[in-house]
């Protein structure tokens, strides 16, 4: 095999070939190396970063395939960057994770002058090629796709109005906002749009930056007088993806900036996505014309999934990563692992990972062991009665004795029935022992509550909106 030269750093070698050929070429030889699956599934989102002193720096996109490569493929790895590059004495594996990749990107477009080089106009003579380049430049992670995202009552909505902006069905929906707890999908979801955006449309202007990375730049603008070339670069966008906007808060200044552009953006048809981990109207010390132009399209929910969709999740990772696990440890995960779904992954993960490096039959002793942190998390952020009676007492401002009292006014009862309400479906206590946590009421009472409040929460949108921000602070 002829050897591609690779000597610095800067991305050339003696004889002027770059990192990517370098790359292509051992990605060439992997390919004949590992099956056509496994070169499908972790290698095709891997890039060379640079050989320096015979240590091979390889970009990765998530810990999944650090584990999964280290285990499993680094013989290979090295064998084709030894035959193929130079002969290194040390692969490094390096996560450039979408959201700091994009960072870098982003930065070296401004250093670059100009928008311009945000926005590449045309696309080469290979398409599909182009387009990978492309979701790296703009850092959206690859394999966040809407194939690859599993759609449960959970996500329905959130999904479908990801679609319809995604296919142009859904220009109504601007700007769109999507929110929800940690590792629920949001991000996945808000980079599918973008990712099918830039494929179906060559000079798709996609911008994707996290909300930090908004204000960080802009305090930095302002810190070196520069706030033209800041404006021209994200103003002129076509599709702008805001990650966590709730990073915004109590930030005056960036929150004033954010709003102009926020304006130039709707006004010249750019279509917005923003994610956060909380509704526009509870993010604290926001600015109330912000929240009134967060809510002026459509905003939609990531709830945690339920069981089924935990399961169908589980189901799609184990054939998409092609890890061996038995149906009934999958069961056990999707029972216990019930948060968020980054944790799903984490979990199946691991298992996964000491299944195929022991080579043996994974017992549910295993996985108890195994997943001890996570489950033992779990446990702990399990919704309890006391929980729920101390959160109702905070956001209505009463004694929490007051729970368990015989006390009846309305400003007590109410919240109270609100939290028998919130016991018996969040909670898998029985109407005896929720009577019983309430100062000794018998069951009727629960009953009662229960029946009146959910009446409420259809009638009241008062009451709703209440019971549906406790409802999100109970999951945080
Ligand atoms: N419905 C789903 N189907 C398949 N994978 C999913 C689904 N939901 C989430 N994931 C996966 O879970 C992980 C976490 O998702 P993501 O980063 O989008 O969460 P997030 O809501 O943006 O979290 P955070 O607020 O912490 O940034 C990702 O690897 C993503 O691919």
């Amino acid at each position: 095999m002829e050897q591609v030269e690779v000597k610095d750093s800067e991305g050339h070698g003696e004889r002027g070939v770059d990192m990517e050929d370098a790359w292509a070429a051992v990605r060439g030889r992997l390919s004949e190396l590992v099956s056509v699956d496994a070169f499908e599934r972790w290698f095709k989102a891997c890039r060379l970063v640079e050989v320096e002193n015979r240590v091979a720096k390889i970009g990765i996109p998530n810990e999944i395939h650090q584990v999964w490569i280290e285990s499993n493929y680094m013989t290979e790895l090295h064998a084709a960057l030894n035959e193929m590059v130079d002969e290194v004495v040390e692969v490094q594996l390096v996560i450039e994770q979408a959201k700091v990749a994009k960072s870098e990107v982003v930065q070296e477009s401004v250093d670059s002058e100009d928008a311009e080089d945000l926005f590449p106009d045309t696309v080469g003579e290979d398409d599909g090629i182009e387009v990978e380049k492309r979701l790296k430049r703009v850092g959206l992670n690859p394999s966040f796709t809407f194939d690859s995202f599993v759609v449960g009552a959970n996500s329905q909505f959130a999904h479908a109005a990801c679609e319809a902006v995604a296919t142009g069905k859904g220009s109504a929906f601007n700007p769109l906002f999507i929110h929800g707890g940690p590792g629920l999908g949001k991000t996945h979801l808000m980079q599918a749009v973008g990712r099918q955006r830039l494929a179906s449309e060559a000079s798709g202007k996609v911008v994707y930056m996290t909300c930090e990375k908004f204000t960080n730049e802009f305090i930095d603008a302002v810190r070196k007088g520069d706030l033209e070339r800041f404006r021209r670069r994200y103003r002129t966008a076509e599709m702008m993806l805001i990650d966590d906007v709730q990073f915004i808060a109590g930030k005056e200044r960036s929150q004033e900036e954010f709003f102009h552009t926020f304006n130039t953006l709707l006004d010249g048809r750019c279509q917005v996505i923003l994610t956060s981990d909380r509704p526009a109207s509870e993010i604290k010390n926001l600015e109330p014309r912000l929240v009134s132009r967060f809510e002026c399209g459509l905003t939609v929910e990531l709830q945690p999934p339920g069981f089924e969709t935990r399961l169908a999740i589980l189901q799609h990772k184990v054939a998409e990563w092609g890890v061996k696990v038995d149906d009934g440890i999958i069961r056990l995960l999707a029972e216990r692992l019930t948060t968020n779904v980054r944790r799903l992954e984490g979990g199946l993960m691991r298992v996964g990972t000491f299944a195929s490096l022991a080579g043996e039959r994974v017992t549910v002793d295993k996985v108890e062991h195994l997943l001890r942190d996570l489950f033992r998390e779990e446990n702990s952020r399990q919704v309890t009665i006391d929980s729920i009676q101390r959160l109702v007492a905070e956001q209505f401002d009463m004694r929490l004795a007051d729970m368990t009292s015989r006390r009846r006014p309305a400003s007590i009862a109410v919240p109270r029935q609100i939290a028998m309400y919130l016991s018996r479906t969040h909670t898998k206590c029985s109407l005896v022992e929720i009577g019983d946590a309430f100062g000794g009421r018998d069951h009727g009472t629960v009953i009662h509550a229960v029946k009146k409040v959910k009446a409420q929460i259809e009638t009241d949108r008062q009451v709703r909106e209440q019971v549906q921000f406790i409802e999100s602070e109970l999951r945080r």
